[in-house]
């Protein structure tokens, strides 16, 4: 859209606001460790999340209710070693908010003190105001997180499309306006209608970053390892893969397999 981008040398909060008014698109994915960090880092995606989604892609957990907060601050701390460039926001895993807005914002200290995080992202709207006003309070940056929100996947039962009924939709646009209003610098929109993301991003002047959110977020985001098709067995339709990493991986490692074993590997050059 914009002609001249400007070059942002380390994204903040603030650059990412200025991105939504010039109608630059914001960049995000997800990391948990060192090594894809730095990958992703040196390729100018300017958010990366470590996401609670570390409980399915690292872990191997079926939903993201189980990683720690300790789990989340390893992981944390591993990524911003690499990161040079890139916003660095780290969800508050799932019983380490809900409680109390004290316990919340012991979590989100916790978070920037031993990990070195930029901000913290939290999963719902006016139930756990009073959380993200005490963290906004504490000078920390909080990001929302509405629609299909993973950690209370258990209310609905399933990873449907999600506010599709007007009542639902309607107290979406109040969640984020909330959100807007108490000071977050950024909004998730997850799996919704594409219709409903620009009447919410059109409504707000924090930006909204999509994932199956449609194109009139402000911004994408998707978990590293679907879009390098790392993860084989997630299909949503909102998913571009660029890779196929399950298979090209699968292949490498079957010929090293075979050549330990006729002795192909180690050659004479390959040995002291
Ligand atoms: N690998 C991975 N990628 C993600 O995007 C992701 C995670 N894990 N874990 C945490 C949450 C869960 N998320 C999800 C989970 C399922 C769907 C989904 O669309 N699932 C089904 C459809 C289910 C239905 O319609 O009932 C699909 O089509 O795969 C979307 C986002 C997003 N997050
Ligand atoms: C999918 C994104 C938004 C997320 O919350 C995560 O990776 O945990
Ligand atoms: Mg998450």
């Amino acid at each position: 859209m914009s002609t001249a981008k400007k070059e942002y040398k380390r994204v903040t909060v603030k650059s990412l606001v200025e991105m939504k008014q010039q109608g630059e698109k914001i960049s995000m994915l997800t990391a948990y460790d060192y090594s894809m960090a730095k990958i992703v880092d040196n390729a100018k995606v300017d958010v990366i999340l470590v996401g609670d989604s570390a409980s399915n892609v690292m872990a191997g957990h079926e939903t993201t209710l189980p990683i720690t907060l300790d789990q989340m601050i390893y992981h944390a701390s591993s990524v911003i070693r690499a990161v040079k460039r890139a916003l660095v926001v780290v969800d508050i895993p799932f019983g380490s908010y809900q409680s109390d807005p004290k316990e919340a914002l012991r979590s989100a200290i916790r978070i920037m003190k031993e990990s070195g995080a930029h901000a913290v992202k939290v999963e719902g709207g006016v139930e756990i105001k009073e959380s993200v006003k005490r963290i906004l309070n504490a000078g920390i940056p909080v990001m929302g997180h509405l629609g299909l929100t993973p950690q209370s996947i258990y209310k609905f039962g399933t990873y449907t499309v999600r506010a599709k009924e007007k009542d639902e939709a309607d107290k979406l646009m109040d969640d984020a306006k909330m959100l807007e209003k108490l000071g977050c610098f950024g909004i998730v929109l997850e799996k919704i209608p594409a219709e409903l993301t620009k009447k919410v991003s059109e409504s707000i002047s924090i930006p909204t970053i999509g994932i199956g959110g449609g194109k009139y977020a402000d911004g994408q985001v998707l978990v590293i390892h679907d879009l390098l098709g790392m993860t084989h067995e997630f299909n949503p339709r909102f998913l571009r893969r660029y890779m196929n990493l399950y298979e090209d991986m699968g292949n490498a490692i079957s010929s090293y397999v075979n050549d330990v074993k006729s002795q192909d590997f180690p050659s004479d050059e390959e040995q002291y």
